[in-house]
């Protein structure tokens, strides 16, 4: 199943729910805008290479839209287009101003350098620039892409449109980022896996954790978790699967990973090495917390899963079929509109304070995001609870209600 007919799988499920007509659902699945460009560079050698970006603007009812930018071999229109209604969901789930967008580059950055990066970057800002911008479409960093891109981009953005920093979120803290954005998502993914944790009756110090991925969100999440005193078991990235059954040392990982030359998990020692998809069915794991790619739990793989609580710390990562077998097993999955929240959320304090000229503290940027996701959560689980649905179509019928009351209001609908 491709990634946008799952997210609508989702989207109809919660809708069923809300008893919204047919036409109203066309009007809210259907992306604004989508937007296919030529990304054209020279090598560092001389030689031209040539890609295709995204930037499709999926909805703005709720205010200017909102999502990241992804350097990745597998971006696609579907995959855009999946992620920028997620983002939509999203922004009105944790009850941001914001609609949604995704977009990026169809490339695998680790086969380019640094500068060819920086020139992709910029041709990428020539073909979209005048259609972002602080009030419309504000991107921001996801797979692939760091504060480095951010930067390029706005310097970029601003040449044709003079100064703006708010045009882009996930800065550097020294050019008008925001303190706590990098560690944001993770953060945000630890902090509701603890208290999910919590509401289950289960106990931090016996749950063990496997997390896929070991970037931004997974190696964060990861530290987080690691200092809430819960055993992290094992992590991955593309060079395989890390596993101790006495719990991994998070900060000699994140030592090992600063130090290798590509940023690797490759030669860690304090480790087992196993393959890439044994994370998945690791034997005892209590929570498995995707960080990485989407599609990753599918029909397929889904009976070989043995953990009871899944956290969608990446987008999409559960296909529709491998949902309803893990809900009819009892399994708590806690989706990616509420779990990986905190992100978005700390963009948004970014953009508060580029255009108001002024600067949170880390406290002030903490204390908010944590505010903001329990009261996200809370809301969650108490829809759950009272329709007798999944965290997931709780969540959606949230975000989905809120999308509706603003086209409805705006006289669309
Ligand atoms: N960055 C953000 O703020 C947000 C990100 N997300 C989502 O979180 C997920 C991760 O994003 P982010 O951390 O930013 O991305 P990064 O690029 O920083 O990290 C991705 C990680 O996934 C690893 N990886 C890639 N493919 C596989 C695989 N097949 N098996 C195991 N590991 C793999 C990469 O390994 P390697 O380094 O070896 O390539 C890397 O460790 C994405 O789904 C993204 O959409 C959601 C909300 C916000
Ligand atoms: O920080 C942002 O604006 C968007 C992050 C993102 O792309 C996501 O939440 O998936």
């Amino acid at each position: 199943m491709k990634a946008f007919e799952a997210t609508r799988y989702f989207f109809c499920k919660a809708a069923d729910q809300l008893d919204i007509s047919e036409e109203l659902r066309e009007a809210l699945l259907m992306p604004d805008r989508e937007i296919q460009v030529q990304v054209t560079i020279r090598r560092d050698d001389g030689r031209l290479a040539n890609f295709v970006g995204f930037r499709v603007q999926h909805d703005h009812a709720r205010g200017p839209m909102k999502g990241g930018l992804r350097y990745h071999q597998e971006v696609d229109l579907d995959e855009s287009r999946a992620l920028a209604s997620l983002m939509t969901w999203k922004t009105a789930v944790v009850n941001l101003p914001y609609g949604g967008a995704k977009g990026g580059i169809g490339v695998d950055p680790s086969q380019f350098s640094k500068t060819e990066i920086e020139r992709m970057t910029r041709a990428f800002v020539d073909q979209i620039h005048d259609i972002v911008g602080p009030d419309t479409d504000i991107p921001a960093p996801d797979m692939g892409t760091d504060h480095q891109v951010m930067s390029w981009f706005r310097n970029q953005w601003e040449k044709y449109h003079g100064f703006n920093p708010a045009v882009i979120t996930g800065k550097p803290v020294e050019e008008y980022g925001a303190k706590g954005r990098e560690e944001a998502t993770g953060r945000g993914v630890g902090t509701l896996t603890q208290k999910l944790i919590k509401r289950l009756g289960m106990t931090p110090e016996k749950t063990r954790i496997a997390i896929q991925g070991f970037g931004n969100v997974g190696s964060h999440a990861a530290k987080f978790l690691h200092e809430g005193q819960f055993p992290i078991v094992a992590v991955s990235d593309i060079t395989g699967t890390y596993y101790n059954e006495d719990g991994l040392n998070i900060q000699k990982l994140l030592r090992h990973k600063l130090a290798h030359p590509k940023g690797l998990l490759e030669g860690f020692d304090g480790a087992e090495h196993l393959p890439l998809d044994a994370l998945m069915k690791l034997d005892p794991v209590d929570v498995l917390i995707p960080a990485a790619l989407g599609g990753v739990i599918t029909d397929d793989n889904v009976d070989t899963i043995k953990a009871k609580v899944i956290v969608e710390a990446a987008n999409g990562p559960v296909h529709p079929g491998a949902d309803e077998i893990l809900n009819e097993r009892g399994v708590t999955v806690l989706p990616d509109i509420l779990a990986n929240a905190g992100g978005v959320t700390v963009s948004y304090f970014e953009w508060v304070q580029n255009r108001q000229h002024y600067r949170w503290s880390l406290d002030r940027v903490r204390q908010e995001l944590d505010h903001t996701m329990n009261e996200a959560f809370e809301d969650v689980w108490q829809m759950a609870a009272q329709h007798e649905v999944s965290l997931r179509t709780a969540a959606y019928m949230i975000g989905i209600s809120r999308v509706k009351r603003a086209t409805e209001l705006a006289g669309l609908a």
